[in-house]
């Protein structure tokens, strides 16, 4: 854990989803001025679709090398590819691959179609990320649910805990579909940035559970740090349960 939370609050969820955009565009052609070839690990849920919408129209959006960065995904749902439930094909409908892409850059994790279980699918997942250079990503952006979880990892449940491994199988998920596969702890938080993307004032809870450091019983969320930078990007429904002197407008 090495970096202070900031919280910045944005008017409505579609604010959030634009100026999000926006601050994922300019912090990817400034990687890739200092010569980075960028890694971005993209979230599923009610905001993971509505940053890759929001990046077709982005100020500045042609100002990055889309071709020279690398995406993955924070958690994927065990099903196969194309499947409307999964996180990838809700991120493609988006607009994911209208951004030009290089298509061997976005790294999927197998569904049931190309592996034999939710284990192997994160063993494959886990060494395609250290063929790629070990998991270390340049924004990690992440959903939050009302629960407190982030990726597929849930208060409580065993998939939280899991140690030495970049990816985990989790069953029995609180959250329909019960399989599916996730980055563990260690590896989010690897991360140099961290954005945690919540709207809504269901969220309310989670967010000050998350932005107060709440034990991983109650938030996954607040066991999360970025490296170089952690920060709430909020709309003012889901900043509800904070202090006003915790909010940057
Ligand atoms: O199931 C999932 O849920 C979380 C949060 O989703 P939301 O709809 O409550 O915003 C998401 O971040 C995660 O990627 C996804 O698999």
């Amino acid at each position: 854990m090495t970096t202070e939370s900031q919280v910045v609050v944005h008017r409505d969820k579609q604010h959030l989803a634009d100026a999000s955009a926006t601050r994922l565009v300019a912090t990817l052609a400034e990687a890739q001025t200092r010569g980075r070839e960028p890694h971005v690990s993209l979230t599923g849920g009610s905001m993971g679709s509505a940053i890759v919408a929001s990046l077709q129209t982005a100020r500045g959006r042609d100002t990055v090398d889309w071709s020279r960065v690398s995406i993955w995904w924070g958690d994927e749902r065990y099903l196969p590819a194309g499947d409307p439930d999964r996180n990838d094909t809700q991120n493609d409908h988006a607009g994911l691959l209208d951004l030009g892409l290089d298509p061997e850059r976005v790294h999927r994790v197998p569904g049931p179609d190309a592996s034999s279980s939710a284990e192997e699918s994160a063993e494959l997942y886990a060494a395609a990320l250290r063929a790629s250079g070990g998991g270390e990503f340049d924004v990690m952006v992440l959903g939050v649910g009302p629960d407190g979880h982030v990726a597929s990892l849930f208060p409580g449940h065993p998939a939280q805990l899991a140690k030495d491994a970049i990816a985990v199988a989790v069953h029995d998920s609180p959250k329909p579909p019960p399989d599916r596969v996730s980055l563990t702890l260690e590896c989010l938080n690897r991360s140099e940035r961290v954005w945690f993307l919540v709207a809504g004032d269901d969220k309310a809870g989670a967010v000050r559970d998350g932005v107060e450091g709440a034990a991983p019983e109650r938030s996954t969320a607040a066991q999360v740090r970025g490296l170089r930078e952690t920060l709430w990007l909020v709309d003012g429904a889901a900043a509800a349960g904070l202090p006003r002197d915790r909010l940057e407008h």
